[in-house]
């Protein structure tokens, strides 16, 4: 049996995160209330998807109620899938712009006209029951030279959307969501939750 949502807390204290998801959750009419005065674990798992669980696990179990979290990240052909699960710590640089600089540097260093590129994100809704949902999305770029657009957040000023011509920075938020990765990952959330939570699969042992 399924557990009625109406509350969900978003383990998340990146003020872009919060802002994407709230509004591409909002067509579901869940109450969804950004998570205050808890100190994160540290991520230290290998993939998105464990770090995006041990983010919602620990809001879950700490809150009593459902909680929803984004593990994402920026993965560069040239440069091996740099920064990859790092990619808010990326060279310990400290903001977002020092890290773009550092990542055009790499880059540059790597001496390659390959500039592709993809944004992953992992979205994980935890229940205080122990049960999980994940969800993937991907969308895949180019890096560019210098920074464009004043959107968004990260790396979106140097990431161009394949096909679209411009970078995730000079997108407004829904049509940053019609394309990106966290956008992609939250419409399949929506579409399994459209008619109430989605069944549990039941295991059963022989
Ligand atoms: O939509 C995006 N646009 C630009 N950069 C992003 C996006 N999603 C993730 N990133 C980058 O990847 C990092 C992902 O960090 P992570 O998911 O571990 O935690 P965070 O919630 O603490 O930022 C972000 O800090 C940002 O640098
Ligand atoms: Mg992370």
């Amino acid at each position: 049996m399924s557990i009625p949502l109406q509350q969900v807390v978003l383990a998340t204290s990146n003020p872009g995160k919060v802002i994407e998801i709230t509004e591409a959750l909002a067509p579901l009419g869940w109450a969804v209330t950004p998570v205050a005065g808890l100190e994160f674990p540290p991520e230290d798992a290998a993939t998105y998807e464990e770090n995006a669980a041990l983010k919602a696990c620990f809001v879950s179990l700490s809150t009593g109620l459902p909680a929803l979290a984004d593990d994402s990240g920026l993965e560069v052909t040239a440069l091996q899938g740099e920064p990859g699960i790092y990619s808010a710590r990326y060279g310990s640089r400290a903001t977002d712009v020092e890290r773009n600089l550092y990542l055009l540097e790499r880059l540059r260093d790597a001496r390659t006209p390959d500039r592709s590129a993809k944004f992953v994100s992992a979205v994980v809704l935890a229940y205080p029951d122990g049960h999980l949902e994940t969800y993937r999305g991907e969308v895949t770029g180019t890096i560019l030279e210098g920074p464009r657009g004043d959107q968004g957040f990260g790396y979106d000023p140097i990431f161009e959307v394949d096909g679209l011509g411009r970078t995730m920075a000079e997108r407004s938020i829904e049509e940053k969501r019609a394309v990106s990765h966290r956008g992609r990952a939250l419409e399949a959330l929506r579409t399994a939750h459209q008619d109430g939570p989605p069944a549990r699969q039941t295991v059963t042992l022989e």
